[in-house]
């Protein structure tokens, strides 16, 4: 047993070796790379071509997603060797926008809590930030409004999308009786995310809406007698124990981020478009203005609207489409739909998320 044991670990010495030289080996060439480049360094569109092909060539037993993490973690340590990206979130440390961002970019990149997603927006523009993460929609509450709203009147560009499971616990500083737990702290979507659950198991406690999900468990770790909602994240950061796992209304409970640049990514195969569109105020205007999607064979993955904030009842609708706004049959759509809608900003194209 003991020499199967050694002679197993020596193999894995043996492949560490290879490994690190490859990864070094990499490593160099990212670099070399870097050096013919001008502006941006980060290509999410070359990074979601390399993940995609990981998964497709992986024979296992590591999972693909698995995989796909690994060489992402890859990526961002050879892109970091010349400048670790930048990337400012809605923070503070231990949000779903925190482990958004570092899915995304990689443990390599630089995080930056940042107080209120108008910030991240200001701080990205500032060029403080090289990219911004903002939650846009959940599954089960639907849209993230502030960040919607600023997408009209930015310069930036959507250049990614980031899919995140998002898992609730209920945790406080050291184990306690769900029943002695007067006060919880959670963000306001949190809180409705866990309504039924709160109802059923804290029929008593008072529901205290804060500005993030990581503040409810700053202040569960400060405040006695008090429990937050957050995410796993946020447990470890402030050192709480969870008291009970798992308890979102929706166990396929998911937000959508997107990140924002001044960066406008080339088509990477499989992609999407967002854009923000209002249509005149007749009759049939809003189906008009979409029939070229139709027509084009272009899928709609998103309709939203939102109130114009300049006259009432006029609204914006915010929509994905798929493809690329380069792809020959969305851009004849869209160059339809501009002469159909009374506005139209497209806010980018992207990679679709692979993770
Ligand atoms: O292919 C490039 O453009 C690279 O810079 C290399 C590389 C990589 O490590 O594969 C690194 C960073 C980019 O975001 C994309 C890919």
């Amino acid at each position: 047993m003991s020499a199967e044991l050694d002679r197993l670990r020596e193999q894995i010495d043996q492949l560490n070796v290879r490994i690190l030289e490859s990864l070094n080996e990499r490593a160099k060439l990212a670099r070399a790379i870097g050096t013919l480049k001008v502006g941006q360094a980060y290509r999410p569109e070359r990074e979601a071509q390399v993940l995609r092909r990981i998964k497709e060539q992986n024979q296992g037993p590591l999972s693909d997603e698995t995989v796909a993490l690994l060489f992402r973690e890859i990526m961002s340590a050879c892109l970091a060797i010349e400048r670790p990206i930048t990337v400012a979130y809605l923070g503070p440390k231990g949000t779903f926008s925190e482990t958004a961002a570092m899915k995304h970019f990689g443990h390599a990149g630089v995080g930056t809590p940042t107080p209120s997603i108008d910030e991240v927006y200001r701080k990205v523009q500032s060029g403080e930030a090289d990219f911004g993460v903002v939650p846009v929609e959940n599954s089960t509450e639907g849209a993230v409004g502030r960040s919607l709203d600023l997408m009209p009147n930015t310069p930036l560009k959507v250049c990614g999308e980031v899919l995140i499971p998002i898992h609730h616990h209920l945790m406080s500083k050291g184990k306690r009786e769900l029943a002695s737990i007067p006060r919880v702290f959670s963000h306001s979507q949190s809180l409705a995310q866990c309504h039924e659950w709160l109802n059923a198991n804290l029929p008593g406690a008072e529901r205290i809406a804060v500005a993030s999900n990581a503040e409810a468990a700053r202040r569960a770790a400060e405040e006695p007698d008090t429990a937050a909602v957050a995410g796993e994240a946020a447990a470890l950061h402030y050192g709480l124990d969870v008291l009970s796992s798992n308890i979102e209304d929706e166990p396929n409970n998911t937000t959508r981020f997107l990140v924002l640049g001044d960066y406008e990514p080339m088509p990477s195969g499989k992609d999407k478009t967002s854009l923000v569109l209002s249509a005149n105020n007749r009759a049939g205007a809003v189906y008009e203005m979409l029939t070229p999607f139709a027509t084009r064979g272009v899928s709609m993955t998103k309709f939203e609207s939102r109130p114009s904030r300049v006259a009432l009842w006029d609204y914006l609708f915010f929509v994905d489409i798929e493809g690329h706004r380069d792809d020959a049959n969305v851009a004849a759509a869209l160059a339809e739909v501009g002469k159909i809608a009374g506005y139209i900003k497209v806010l980018g194209s992207y990679p679709a998320a692979v993770l």
